[in-house]
């Protein structure tokens, strides 16, 4: 019988971690990479104008002060971003709903898509392999991923049985490479698919950033439930000037 290799876990709990920052500092966990530079215009809009080395790619440092004393921006990576406002290391944070939905921490609230980071989460296997294959006759796939959580709660809807390899990038080697016939990943454009000889079968969820808040957080620090709605008014500001 074939291992699974990553089985579907419940939704994640975060361990309660004690609050070290000053009862007033707000953090607001931000990923590096390609959300970056789309958020940076909606943080401005918010009211939240970070110091300039935090748009600098080459400055080592990891925590900024902003324009308000109370409130500093980390940059951490995309997935971590959930880990950190989970946890309540963070406060706020802005991550795409791939990274909310792989987690699915219970602590995590996100109140506000912040219509960035438009892409889906997508089924993909070789050109060649798709011309005759039909998904409804699927009983059990192989997959390459680096959301193995997502992928098995898809599959298992549909009474497919998902083996997943967890992979952190570069999904669609993995065909060719013998790895796994399919791969779940992001899709945007679809070059990297196409350039990869891959195809798209199947699409799990559209994605899109959102801004989360850790719950207790929105009960406890007076200025969360403020910055919640600076974003909306942000949102709703960009949406109308588009
Ligand atoms: N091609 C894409 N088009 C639009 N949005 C994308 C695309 N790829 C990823 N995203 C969104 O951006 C988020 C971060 O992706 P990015 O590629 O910057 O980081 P990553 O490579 O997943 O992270 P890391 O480099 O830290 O491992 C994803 O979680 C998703 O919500
Ligand atoms: O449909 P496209 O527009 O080609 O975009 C899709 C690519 O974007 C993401 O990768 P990314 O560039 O973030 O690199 P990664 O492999 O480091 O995640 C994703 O994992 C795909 O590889």
């Amino acid at each position: 019988m074939r291992r699974l290799l990553h089985p579907p876990c419940p939704p994640r709990k975060a361990r309660h971690v004690p609050d070290s920052q000053p009862p007033s500092q707000i953090i607001i966990a931000v990923p590096k990479g390609r959300i970056l530079a789309e958020a940076l215009p909606l943080l401005a809009r918010a009211g939240v104008h970070p110091e300039a080395s935090f748009s600098d790619e080459n400055s080592r440092a990891l925590r900024f002060a902003t324009n308000d004393p109370a409130i500093s921006l980390i940059r951490v990576r995309a997935f971590d971003v959930a880990t950190f406002v989970a946890h309540g290391a963070a406060q706020l944070g802005i991550v795409g709903s791939d990274v909310i939905a792989e987690f699915g921490y219970s602590e995590l609230y996100a109140p506000v898509d912040l219509g960035i980071g438009h892409c889906r989460l997508s089924v993909a296997e070789p050109a060649e392999m798709a011309a005759q294959d039909d998904p409804r006759g699927w009983s059990h796939v192989r997959v390459a991923t680096k959301y193995p959580h997502v992928t098995a709660a898809h599959f298992a809807s549909r009474g497919v049985q998902a083996e997943c390899v967890k992979l952190n990038g570069a999904m669609e080697l993995a065909p060719t490479l013998g790895l796994a016939p399919r791969i779940v990943d992001l899709v945007s454009s679809g070059r990297t698919l196409l350039e990869n000889g891959l195809v798209e079968v199947e699409t799990i969820m559209e994605v899109t950033s959102r801004l989360v808040v850790n719950r207790a957080a929105m009960k406890t620090r007076s200025r969360v439930v403020p910055l919640v709605e600076a974003f909306r008014r942000a949102v709703e500001t960009q949406e109308i000037a588009a």
